[in-house]
């Protein structure tokens, strides 16, 4: 089943299209890595597909009404700013507001979501402590495990691993490719190439806010275009471990 489609997705900051035209589609079972360099419209587009920014053209989120897109896409953005000071338990179980009539106590599946994120992220440990008085990775986690409790069939995360230590990194795209394992559809946003190739089913590049480039990871990720797009010098390698995409140095 699809669970996102953009077609022709273009948005514009004055004449400028910083997306322009992008038309793909996510299934259950896709785990798609959004790539590109600074500046080549990953968040926008992200958030335009949630009908968070005006644009043309069609995304299948952006006309449901907001409750119905909160079930169907949950959407953990790049900035992770934390306001209040809530347990760790009950900021993720902000995930649950979706499914819950407004003002209710939580529901027996309700503590089982809330319960299966901290636990995917590796939070049992944290679910008493004060949100804010986390270090900047633990909060990212508690983030991310309250976009996992709104267990929702798509989820979409804009640099989720970015500032979290490598174990993290790793053990957060396993997380997501567990997702897609499991039926549901992921589009993440990375700028580490070697876990994009490694975790993601599919990459879509981004270059100035057009498609360059989609496919299975190490079809996209080929050393010309990362000469073109990225200015990168950088080794394409298939080991054992799986791909590694190791950057040599900086093309002028
Ligand atoms: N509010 C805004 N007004 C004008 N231009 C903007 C605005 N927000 C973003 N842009 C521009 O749109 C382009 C795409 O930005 P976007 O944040 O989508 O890039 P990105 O691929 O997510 O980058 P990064 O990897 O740095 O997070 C950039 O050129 C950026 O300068």
């Amino acid at each position: 089943m699809t669970l996102l489609s953009l077609q022709n997705l273009t948005v514009r900051r004055g004449e400028c299209p910083v997306v322009d035209a992008v038309s793909l589609s996510l299934a259950e079972g896709d785990c798609v890595g959004l790539i590109g360099p600074n500046g080549a419209g990953k968040t926008t587009l992200m958030r335009a597909a949630l009908g968070l920014l005006p644009h043309s053209g069609q995304s299948s989120l952006a006309t449901l009404p907001a409750t119905a897109r909160a079930k169907a896409a949950a959407w953990m953005p790049q900035a992770r700013d934390i306001a209040w000071p809530l347990e760790v338990e009950t900021l993720v179980a902000l995930g649950r507001l979706p499914h819950r009539p407004t003002g209710s106590r939580l529901r027996p599946e309700d503590r089982a979501a809330v319960d299966s994120a901290l636990t995917r992220m590796g939070l049992d440990s944290f679910r008493s402590r004060s949100a804010t008085a986390l270090s900047g990775g633990e909060q990212a986690r508690v983030l991310i495990a309250r976009a996992l409790a709104q267990e929702t069939p798509l989820l979409m995360a804009d640099e989720p691993v970015a500032g979290l230590d490598p174990a993290a990194q790793i053990a957060t795209l396993q997380v997501f490719r567990d997702l897609a394992r499991e039926g549901r559809g992921v589009l993440v946003s990375l700028h580490d190439l070697t876990l994009a190739a490694r975790y993601c089913t599919r990459l879509v590049l981004l270059h100035r806010g057009r498609l360059a480039a989609e496919g299975p990871p190490m079809e996209v990720l080929t050393p010309d275009r990362l000469a073109q797009v990225f200015h990168l010098n950088a080794q394409v390698l298939e080991t054992d471990h799986g791909p590694l995409i190791q950057p040599l140095g900086v093309l002028s």
